[in-house]
């Protein structure tokens, strides 16, 4: 556990804040007055949001990252720092981790807000100026050319975008694809430090899945310590890798071996299977379901639970069951990355890539 902080400790604060304005997925600058309205409310950084209570020492950590809270190279740095920050603060003793279901993105200045099915006009706050236009745009496949009817706005309005039913998508599939050996070196990095950060924390944690939580999104709720799955039938958690023709690495592994055993983490990898909820609780994937309007609720009722047992007994007790998969990936990142580097940017693997990355379109049309 001391290992996993002295190495977390790379993520100094100094890179904090350059980190907070840097470009969002849709190349969306988060500008300085944004910033600072953040800054009011220091919890807050674009797409996560973390609100602590004080009086019961228990933090929750919100997703907010439009369309399907994907693990991209911006969200991970920003869930370590604010893991980092929390596990710094004496006073958080337990974190939960959910999803919004409501996503708030402040605009400040001229802006163009387009009106597409996961975007819709929220509020706008006076001083405003709102000319309609029509803006004529090229598709993604550069043959059409559409025309979206748009508002500018002048001065400050907000917008509120909607979130997928998701926990989240799993890691973002677009900085595996097309990227160069050095980025996809980057991404991999902080994909450990956000598994090592939580799979090591001394915080109780809880994730609160109020979605579906494909990969990526699973590996984080079994870095939890304890899972509360919304009992929705439209909810799917899994490491469904090799569905993608991709192979989950070995802490993936690991971590699912130590969740539901080696004969249940067998199946459920090769066949790379995503699990409904009450299936999820069969195999011990998921601990407790409940209806999605008491997700939250009973992970903080849980939490108090939690909470009761004396911190260092649960820490040491944590870090027993821990610590041999921890230093397992400690004593071998770079080798790790490297693996992933040459598999990721294998002709062949990202073909798969490609071709998944069209399914998803597809299904959507
Ligand atoms: C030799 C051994 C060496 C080993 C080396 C290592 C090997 C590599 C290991 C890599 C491990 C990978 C882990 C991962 O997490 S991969 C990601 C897996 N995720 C998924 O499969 C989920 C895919 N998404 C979905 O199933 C659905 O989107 C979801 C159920 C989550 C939500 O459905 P919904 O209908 O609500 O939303 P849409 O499908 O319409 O999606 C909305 C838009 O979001 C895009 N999207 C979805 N998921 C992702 C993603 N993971 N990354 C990026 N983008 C994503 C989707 O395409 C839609 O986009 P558009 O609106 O532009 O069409």
């Amino acid at each position: 556990m001391a290992n996993v902080l002295r190495n977390s400790a790379k993520f100094g604060f100094s890179g904090v804040l350059s980190q907070l304005s840097i470009h969002s997925r849709h190349g969306r600058e988060c500008v300085s007055p944004c910033f600072s309205l953040q800054q009011r409310n220091n919890s807050t950084s674009p797409k996560i949001k973390v609100d602590l209570d004080n009086s019961t020492g228990v933090a929750v950590l919100r997703m907010q990252s439009p369309p399907v809270n994907s693990l991209s190279l911006d969200f991970l740095t920003e869930f370590c720092i604010n893991l980092e920050k929390l596990e710094m603060d004496k006073s958080c003793r337990g974190l939960i981790i959910t999803s919004v279901s409501t996503h708030t993105h402040t605009h400040t200045d001229t802006d163009t807000v387009t009106q597409s099915h996961k975007t819709m006009i929220h509020t706008i706050t006076p001083p405003v100026c709102v000319v309609s236009q029509t803006l004529s745009k090229v598709s993604s496949t550069g043959l059409d050319i559409i025309t979206l009817p748009v508002c500018v706005c002048v001065c400050v309005c907000l917008v509120s975008q909607t979130l997928s039913k998701v926990f989240s998508a799993g890691l973002d599939i677009m900085e595996m694809y097309g990227k160069s050996p050095e980025r996809c070196g980057e991404f991999w990095k902080a994909v450990q430090e956000m598994w090592l950060k939580l799979y090591g924390s001394n915080m109780a944690t809880i994730a609160a899945i109020n979605g579906s939580s494909p990969a990526g999104g699973c590996l984080m709720s079994i870095g939890c310590d304890y899972r509360i799955m919304a009992d929705n039938p439209r909810y799917s958690i899994g490491l469904n890798e090799t569905q993608l023709g991709i192979v989950a690495p070995f802490w993936f592994k690991d971590t699912l071996v130590n969740t539901v055993g080696n004969r249940a983490a067998e199946l459920s990898l090769e066949l790379g299977l995503l699990y409904s909820a009450p299936d999820a609780l069969k195999i011990g994937l998921v601990d407790q379901l409940v209806p999605e309007d008491q997700v939250l609720s009973t992970a903080q009722d849980t939490m108090s639970k939690w909470l009761a047992v004396p911190d260092h007994a649960r820490q040491i007790t944590k870090s027993m069951m821990r610590k041999q998969t921890i230093d397992k990936l400690l004593s071998n990142r770079e080798a790790d990355i490297t693996n992933f580097v040459s598999f990721i940017t294998k002709d062949s693997i990202q073909r798969s890539l490609r071709m998944y990355l069209e399914m998803l379109k597809s299904r959507k049309a």
